[in-house]
């Protein structure tokens, strides 16, 4: 039941900037004859008059080659610049598709640090390699053609030495891209260990683990010394390859044009002397053979970058265990308060910055919702599911469960029963082996459930509390009517009255500042906020609160359910007595108990 994966978007080169880039190079050939003519004529006793109009015809080519490089340079950054968002885009949605509980997703920091950091080098890579590779094709070859016909020996030494550095060049380039690749694994390893630390520090403080901690952590951190080293030894070395070739083409043509000029060597130029334009000429062109080359070198460490966060990109957008339906549905419907990549996803919505690109987004939502025809709380059949996690044994075999509308039932069992999968799979974020659930009549399907998903809301067993305002931890950037829902629903969810817990305050990462009981309640608010949501399913909502916090997080959970399905899976016989239906997963039976 995975969703279809969406091929990467290619990146198609503007091809005329890369062109332009390319030919830009070529300006070079002008200039460098009406040097070597100017100097020629001096010589010949012209005077410095005649070198005003090659000077000014020089000066004329150089600011267009500037003008042409800035045009194709900025036109090939735009372009790189949006295939990136296309595949960043590409691979957060993928990410908001996988299931939060599948164990393979990439680990937040690691996702943190290919979109964030690793992503950037693909910049660089797509705006000056191709341009690079197209200068590197035409400038050598205009060049070998304009000296050939001076000098078959100048041509023959830039021949000779020109194809040794692509050779060693691609020798060096695929250790290059392994390196980069290894480089870049690494990176986003210690990312993922250090967020996952960070966020358990209290836990590792508490239990003396810190010290261990810190070793590890130096170890991670000296092993990715070790990989930036290598990556930079690799870089050092094609480009000391490359300088030595360079240098030497031009040194050897320099000694031969020397010794021509000085009448000693009188062999390479058919038959005839060299005179001081076409030495200078020559000379003039020899560096410019290899500048070419040398670029190409030095663009080859952004390629195995380049390449390596593409990568990075397409392994994050790979498939796994998908939600059901469609992932903006998903993102935007389900009233999470997960604490996983959903989640994340979700959250990234919370802030200021998606406030303010959020006006268009309400406002389809908005009409989305108002256009749902005004309906009672939905029933919930679940008929014969099978379920069973991965290389795990079935969790449920043919289990089925009705749920009229209105009723508040909550799920019992021990722990690993299968309460909280049981709620996953209601709310499609996991998709079920088999059997069939059903939601108001409707069938939990690819093409329902983000629609069905509009109707639900979800508070996890950890909600997550995100560093922001507590108005904004609460609409979790969805179109809410802004203050006025948000205080009814911290006034409905018993916040009210705590100072921690008003619209303005800032909450810090994790939620601290926010009692235990609080940051439930909080999740409430979450939930209250959203009253187009009637079915709610809720996951231990007083799991660790003493009796006077869980009672009244019980009646806050009562309030909001009023007129509404609630499935409330929990180990406190309080909270269970207090609803309609009580059912033990364990016995895997219909119901137990009914108080209606
Ligand atoms: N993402 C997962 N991948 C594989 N197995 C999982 C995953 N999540 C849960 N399980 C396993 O599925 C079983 C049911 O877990 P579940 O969380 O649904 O139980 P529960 O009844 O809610 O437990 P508790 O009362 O402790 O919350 C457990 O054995 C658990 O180890």
């Amino acid at each position: 039941m995975s969703s279809a994966s969406v091929s990467p978007p290619v990146f198609v080169v503007p091809r005329l900037p890369a062109m332009v880039q390319g030919a830009a190079a070529l300006a070079w050939l002008p200039q460098a004859t009406l040097l070597a003519w100017a100097v020629q004529g001096m010589v010949a006793g012209n005077g410095w008059r005649a070198a005003l109009l090659p000077a000014a015809v020089i000066l004329v080519l150089g600011v267009l080659r500037a003008l042409a490089e800035a045009w194709g340079a900025r036109t090939m950054y735009a372009a790189a610049r949006s295939h990136l968002s296309a595949l960043r885009a590409g691979a957060i949605a993928a990410l908001a598709r996988r299931s939060p509980l599948d164990r393979d997703r990439a680990r937040s920091g690691q996702a943190a640090s290919v979109l964030a950091e690793q992503a950037e080098a693909v910049v660089p890579y797509l705006v000056r390699f191709q341009p690079a590779r197209w200068k590197a094709v035409l400038a050598p070859l205009a060049i070998l053609a304009a000296i050939a016909p001076l000098s078959w020996i100048a041509a023959l030494v830039l021949l000779v030495a020109a194809p040794l550095i692509p050779v060693f060049m691609a020798l060096v380039g695929m250790g290059a891209q392994a390196a980069s690749r290894a480089h870049m694994v690494e990176l986003g390893g210690m990312n993922a260990f250090l967020l996952d630390r960070l966020r358990g520090l209290a836990t590792l403080r508490a239990l003396d683990a810190v010290d261990a901690t810190a070793t590890r952590l130096g170890d991670t951190a000296q092993s990715l010394r070790r990989r930036t080293m290598a990556v930079l030894r690799i870089a050092f070395l094609s480009s000391a390859v490359l300088e030595l070739f360079s240098a030497l083409g031009v040194a050897m043509v320099a000694v031969y044009i020397g010794f021509s000029l000085l009448g000693t060597l009188d062999v390479g130029a058919w038959g005839a002397q060299l005179t001081l334009g076409q030495g200078l000429f020559i000379l003039l062109l020899a560096p410019a053979f290899f500048e070419p080359l040398r670029e190409l070198a030095a663009v080859w460490h952004d390629k195995a970058a380049g390449e390596a966060g593409l990568a990075g990109l397409r392994d994050l957008a790979a498939d796994g265990v998908m939600l059901i339906g469609d992932a903006n549905g998903a993102a935007a419907a389900v009233s999470a308060t997960v604490s996983t990549a959903v989640g994340s996803a979700v959250g990234s919505a919370v802030g200021t910055g998606a406030r303010a690109g959020s006006g268009a987004a309400s406002q389809s939502a908005r009409t989305a919702i108002n256009g749902l025809p005004a309906r009672s709380a939905p029933a919930v059949e679940v008929c014969a599911l099978q379920f069973a996690h991965a290389g795990e044994q079935a969790l449920f075999d043919g289990f089925s469960l009705t749920v009229r509308p209105g009723e508040h039932v909550a799920l019992l069992g021990a722990s690993g029963a299968g309460k909280t999968t049981l709620l996953v799979l209601l709310a499609g974020l996991l998709p079920a082996d088999g059997g069939a659930i059903r939601i108001g009549g409707v069938d939990l399907a690819e093409q329902s459930a983000a629609t069905l998903r509009r109707r639900m809301a979800w508070m996890g067993q950890r909600p997550h509390v995100f560093s922001a305002s507590v108005s904004d931890n609460i609409t979790l950037g969805r179109p809410v009517d802004a203050s006025l829902a948000v205080s009814d629903a911290l006034h409905l969810a018993e916040l009210g009255a705590v100072a921690q817990a008003q619209p303005g305050v800032m909450l810090a990462d994790g939620g601290h500042g926010l009692s235990g009981g609080e940051a439930v309640r909080l999740a409430l608010a979450r939930v209250a906020v959203w009253p187009h949501a009637d079915l709610l399913l809720v996951d231990e909502p007083t799991a660790h609160l003493d009796s006077e916090t869980a009672a009244r997080v019980t009646d806050a959970l009562l309030a909001l359910a009023r007129g509404k399905t609630l499935l409330v899976a929990t180990h406190d016989p309080v909270l269970a007595a207090r609803l309609h239906r009580a059912i033990d997963l364990s016995a895997r039976t219909t119901p137990q108990r009914s108080i209606a």
